[in-house]
């Protein structure tokens, strides 16, 4: 039965499309054996200091530059575990499950999304070349540059003044109303480029806790504020709640509901709803099927950002992503930088067991990057079912993490240095800062902090040495006996480090582009739908049975003894 469920949802979903993975489970693609038996005999056990030792090249071998207007990136593999033949079986792994062929179907606008039935085309929202794409034989590319110029006119009304509100001043605020890929990119971005700002000032309420909207809207003045109401769906229900709340709050100090329409846009690919909110059509901003919640920001969703910081330095956000596009599509994979960074990650997953990944940015402006790659990470790879309908027998997307540094070092370093697991971390940090006070004091300690931190990871403290440390500050034999264990660093754990030149919209949307294909490629090798996300929807229904049961006066019996228990204590409690 189990088969002939499985054989049905292979015919049905996948067929015989480009994209189509060999229907072989990764444990026993040979290539991938190859890989793990090799890692256990020769690498597993080894120290990456070893490996410097050994090879004098091992700092310009494994690493890659990209080019980009703004200086260069460089990435810096070589703290990983990897050997010339490892990294070479990575590449045999990544051409054995069909990266190249998927991706060129990504590309093409094949439905590769293919529990919705829909392409996966963010790609598109910043082709730049406007080379056609075409979508059930329509290319998508007149749309897409429609859109960007209504976006256009309506940021250069916005900051210029020309577009005014109820009583006729300026606009300085925007609140972004959306949860999800339609809050988490552009308040990512947003804060990223602060330093970029040259329209209003942006706010986001996405948590249904009235809290969120309260606490914003208490700061604002209704007369010269815009609320954007960003929903892929227009049905979600945080987001509905929130813009109606909004709405409230501005009729209660307009008063007159004509004025909703200069205080009210939507983003949505609903116009239906949207216009059924009460927004007037011509303050829509339309986007399609084929973005990818998560994916968003590239498309009408970016509008909050677009406004912030202007519709120019929006365009240079989207050229940073298509550069990283085209060197997806055009470099081999053993220079291609998606590719390399999503095997890394494959080998610590499936070969050394890692549960994790930290993102780890020396950048305060980029202290929502890995808050912004939980979603896209774990919502995409976050799957146990392959793409042919069986249960994985490996494990598939890791936990993603972290925090700014120096925070984190302050926080939960002390874990990944001395603690059992192995938790592969990226540092991403900028050679410039966009704020060189002190002479480029503040930089030049974070920087060195993020080097320090890369290389003790590496280097560890070995017993012999900590004892050194210990006699040199007079410490009694009978003292250091005691603390010495508790003075060892292992070292050998691996990390990634990304320089970037400095953080400006070309190199932020060239390092979202580098992480959204990393994401791409290991769902590849996983074999798992990464553009859907069922696995969100089954709590929303059962939110959507227990919120009348908490507004009746009913005892409630029908959950589990726990479900039943909380909403009595909760209800008895609420009086
Ligand atoms: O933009 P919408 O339709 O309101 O959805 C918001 C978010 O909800 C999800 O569908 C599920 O959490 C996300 O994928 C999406 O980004």
């Amino acid at each position: 039965m189990l088969n002939y469920l499985s054989d049905l949802m292979s015919a049905l979903f996948v067929g015989d499309s480009k994209n189509s993975v060999p229907a072989m489970s990764l444990t026993q693609d040979a290539a991938f054996v190859d890989l793990k038996n090799y890692v256990e005999a020769n690498e597993k056990d080894v120290q990456l200091l070893d490996w410097f030792q050994k090879d004098q090249s091992r700092f310009e071998k494994f690493t890659r530059h990209f080019k980009t207007p703004d200086g260069d990136f460089l990435f810096d593999f070589s703290k990983n575990r990897i050997t010339d033949e490892s990294f070479q079986l990575l590449m045999k792994l990544a051409k054995s499950r069909g990266v190249e062929e998927s991706r060129d179907a990504m590309f093409s606008a094949e439905k590769i999304n293919f529990t919705e039935n829909r392409a996966v085309l963010h790609v598109a929202l910043r082709n730049r070349a406007n080379r056609p794409i075409l979508v059930d034989g329509k290319d998508v590319m007149p749309d897409v540059n429609r859109v960007l110029a209504h976006m256009k006119e309506f940021c250069n009304e916005i900051i210029s003044g020309q577009w005014t509100g109820y009583t006729g001043k300026k606009i300085t605020d925007v609140v972004n109303i959306g949860i999800g890929g339609s809050d988490l990119g552009p308040l990512m971005v947003t804060e990223s480029l602060k330093n970029y700002q040259i329209g209003p000032n942006v706010h986001f309420v996405s948590n249904v806790d009235g809290t969120h909207v309260a606490e914003v809207t208490k700061k604002l003045n209704a007369e010269t504020t815009l609320f954007i109401i960003a929903s892929k769906t227009f049905t979600t229900q945080e987001t509905i709640t929130n813009a109606e709340t909004a709405k409230e709050w501005f009729l209660s100090k307009a008063g007159d509901p004509a004025a909703v329409a200069k205080h009210f846009v939507a983003l949505s690919t609903n116009v239906l709803k949207a216009v059924e909110f009460g927004i007037d059509e011509k303050n829509m901003f339309e986007f399609w099927d084929w973005v990818g919640g998560r994916y968003s920001l590239w498309s009408a969703i970016g509008l909050s950002i677009a406004v912030h910081i202007g519709f120019e330095n929006y365009e240079k956000l989207l050229d940073g992503a298509f550069a990283v596009d085209e060197h997806f599509v055009n470099t081999p994979l053993e220079q291609n930088i998606p590719v390399i960074l999503a095997m890394i990650g494959v080998l610590y997953n499936n070969v050394y067991g890692a549960e994790t990944h930290a993102l780890l940015p020396y950048d305060q402006y980029m202290h929502r990057f890995a808050a912004y790659f939980q979603q896209g990470d774990m919502e995409s790879n976050g799957k146990f079912v392959t793409r042919h309908g069986t249960r994985v027998d490996y494990s598939t997307g890791p936990i993603v993490w972290g925090e700014p540094g120096t925070n984190g070092q302050h926080a939960f370093y002390q874990l990944i240095h001395q603690g059992t697991r192995l938790i592969p971390a990226d540092f991403i940090a900028p050679v410039r800062t966009l704020n060189p006070i002190r002479n480029g004091l503040h930089h030049q300690i974070l920087l060195a902090n993020f080097l320090a931190q890369s290389e003790a990871l590496m280097k560890g403290k070995t017993a012999a040495v900590a004892e050194e440390e210990l006699k040199a500050s007079g410490m009694s034999a009978e003292s250091i006996a005691k603390i010495l264990p508790h003075k060892v660093f292992e070292g050998n754990k691996p990390t990634t480090s990304i320089v970037l030149p400095i953080v400006t919209p070309f190199t932020l949307g060239s390092l979202i582009a580098f992480y959204e294909h990393k994401i791409f490629v290991q769902g590849i090798i996983w074999d798992i739908c990464s553009f859907d996300q069922w696995g969100v929807e089954l709590g929303k229904q059962l939110a959507k049975v227990i919120q009348p049961e908490l507004a009746s006066a009913d005892k409630v019996t029908t959950h589990d003894a726990s479900t039943n228990g909380l909403i009595a204590f909760i209800k008895n409690n609420n009086a």
